[in-house]
């Protein structure tokens, strides 16, 4: 039994952490009852023995419906709704030797954990109410026990203190986690993305690949052609404009493909297509598109060029990257050639 069953990716979201909290309940629970139950068998005490190890399958099953299905919200039921109406038993009964309600203590900080601070509220004012029932206007055996009159107060007063003390720990451990999860977010579109042009950056192009697992995708790799002339002409600051324009572009002219587009890094873009039946044409449609894109300065000059791209085909099983090589041999014959071409690379070359 793993205490991380049914928790997303095992990072410490409120999601995950309430999984942790369910399996650990599971396996407290377990192994709690699971030896009672068995020892109460052997002493010939039918009804508990059963009663006991009910709790421990239902524990059991409950770890196992959280792991296979994630829905922890389910699972938190199954363990909160039962200790509610224990623990209201245990003050209705007065529990072992008058002992039963100092358990009840464990409620509001389970609540609000589980079930988050709306309803985890509501439902321990509920109980709260369902205590005060108990307590001043039921006839129960908690009422023969000898105790002070005065003791039935301080136990609400007492839980709604814990109640208190317990929303504020939960108020300020979720806003924390919250913020938490948004710089997580941040920091992991930071180091996936390129800041210049929104585009997916390497390390983003690679990590997307490994989800997408294509057959044999089509790889598109292209270089703006003399962009040295541009930052040298105009400057680096419109050399950067200029990128973000090809980035525009292309995002546009590709919109209704099922591809994957990345800034390769300076002035290389590559294209990553889940049909590779379709290259040819993508890649055409692609240096045409690039070749009309013009950016016009603040002294009215119209900056505009060419991209030269090499494309192949991956091989069923062969990585994107592997296929790479081709794609960038296929570049650089495309600038051979003269620029402003498309150069396929056959998938049998090496
Ligand atoms: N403005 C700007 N320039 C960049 C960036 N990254 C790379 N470069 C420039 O891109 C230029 C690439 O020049 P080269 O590799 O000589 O190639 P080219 O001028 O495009 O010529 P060919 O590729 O041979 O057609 C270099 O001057 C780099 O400084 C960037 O992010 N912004």
């Amino acid at each position: 039994m793993t205490l991380n069953a049914g928790a997303i990716n095992h990072s410490f979201t409120n999601r995950s952490r309430r999984a942790f909290i369910i399996n650990l309940f599971c396996l407290v629970g377990v192994l709690f009852t699971a030896p009672l139950g068995v020892l109460s068998l052997f002493k010939g005490n039918l009804l508990v023995g059963s009663s006991l190890l009910t709790i421990a399958t239902i524990y059991t099953l409950n770890h196992l419906y959280l792991r296979s299905t994630r829905n922890y919200l389910f699972s938190a039921n199954v363990i909160l709704y039962p200790l509610y109406a224990l623990m209201l038993y245990l003050v209705y009964s007065g529990g072992v030797n008058g002992t039963g309600h100092v358990w009840i203590y464990c409620i509001p900080p389970v609540s609000l954990f589980l079930h988050g601070l709306k309803r985890g509220l509501l439902e321990v004012f509920l109980f709260i109410c369902a205590l005060a029932l108990i307590l001043f206007y039921m006839d129960s055996p908690f009422n023969d026990l000898d105790y002070h009159p005065d003791l039935k107060s301080r136990i609400i007063y007492s839980f709604i203190l814990i109640a208190f003390l317990s929303t504020i720990y939960e108020y300020i451990s979720s806003r924390f986690n919250q913020s938490l999860q948004e710089l997580s977010a941040k920091l992991e579109l930071a180091a996936t993305t390129d800041p210049l042009t929104g585009l997916l950056n390497r390390r983003g192009m690679e990590q997307q690949l490994e989800q997408q697992a294509w057959d044999a995708p089509a790889v598109l790799l292209m270089d703006v052609d003399h962009f040295k002339r541009i930052n040298d002409e105009f400057g680096h600051e419109y050399g950067d404009e200029y990128l973000q324009r090809v980035a525009y572009s292309l995002e546009g002219l590709l919109s209704k493909y099922s591809c994957l587009i990345s800034r390769w890094g300076g002035e290389e873009f590559m294209v990553v297509l889940e049909h590779p039946a379709s290259m040819k044409d993508v890649a055409e449609l692609l240096r045409r598109g690039i070749a009309s894109a013009v950016l016009t300065t603040s002294l009215g000059a119209n900056i505009s060029t060419t991209i030269s791209i090499g494309v192949t085909e991956a091989k069923v099983g062969e990585s994107v990257i592997r296929a790479l090589g081709r794609a960038d041999k296929a570049l650089y014959e495309a600038k051979d050639n003269g620029r402003n071409k498309v150069v396929i690379a056959q998938k049998e070359s090496p």
